[in-house]
């Protein structure tokens, strides 16, 4: 994040530069911050280091910036895409906010109804598709579908319940905690609650157990607290 900014504000004042392309492989756009360097972190130190403190340049960077999406944009790469003005999504490019399965949550944005994704929707209308895009990761075909069959409507909503199910307790609440703020509060404010939140997930027991289970490549056994 620290090349990107630079790399970003140097094209930014650059008087022959008029608009900005970010990308990344084919396999992946960027699949979120890196987990190894965030497993040993705690509360304190993500709260009083800023840990997400400089995330949000890209926001201020005065010319259009496009992301082109190949694979996967997950976690904090999904919201570095959406926080681009503009987002090319390749035919294989896959969205998603999983950090429920980290037992944390997003924290840069993905709560919010604020990118580019979503601007074709309005900000206070359904947000239905925001709850279920947190602890998710698809397609972006599944924002044209309309509806469900009948028949297997209650099965699906079923199914969606055991999944929340499966993850941590307490990072699902604080999931749903930063939904409703985004959708009562302005944009700024959206934001830094999420923010505090996302460090508050580092005091609880599930956001390491999550973490160093995905490290060790097995199932997180959560503690919900
Ligand atoms: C603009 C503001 C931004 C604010 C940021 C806010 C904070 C952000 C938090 C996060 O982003 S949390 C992380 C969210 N991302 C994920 O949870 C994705 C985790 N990765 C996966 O689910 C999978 O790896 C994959 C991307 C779906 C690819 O799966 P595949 O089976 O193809 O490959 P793997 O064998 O799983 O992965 C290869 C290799 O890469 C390592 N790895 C993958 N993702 C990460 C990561 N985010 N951090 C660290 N390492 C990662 C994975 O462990 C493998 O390592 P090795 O086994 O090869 O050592």
């Amino acid at each position: 994040m620290s090349e990107l900014r630079e790399a970003l504000a140097t094209f930014d004042s650059d008087p022959g530069v008029g608009a900005m392309v970010l990308t990344g492989s084919e396999k992946a756009f960027a699949a979120g911050a890196d987990i190894a360097e965030m497993q040993p972190l705690t509360f304190q130190s993500c709260y009083s280091q800023q840990f997400l403190g400089n995330w949000d340049a890209i926001s201020r960077i005065t010319k259009p910036v496009i992301a082109a999406v190949n694979g996967y944009a997950l976690g904090g790469g999904c919201e570095v895409a959406m926080v681009c003005d503009i987002i090319y999504a390749g035919e294989k490019a896959q969205f998603g906010q999983p950090e429920i399965a980290l037992g944390t949550l997003p924290g840069g944005g993905g709560h919010s109804e604020t990118h580019q994704s979503h601007r074709e929707e309005p900000r206070h209308g359904d947000d239905r598709h925001r709850r279920e895009d947190v602890g998710s990761r698809g397609t972006l075909a599944r924002t044209n579908q309309q509806g469900l069959p009948t028949e297997s409507l209650v099965d699906e909503a079923i199914q969606l319940g055991e999944r929340i199910s499966g993850f941590s307790k307490i990072a699902v609440a604080m999931c749903k905690e930063a939904v409703n703020a985004a959708e009562q509060l302005p944009l700024n404010e959206g934001l830094k609650y999420e923010k505090k939140l996302f460090y508050s997930s580092f005091a609880t027991d599930d956001r390491r157990e999550g973490m160093t289970a995905f490290l060790e490549k097995r199932t997180p056994q959560w503690a919900d607290c």
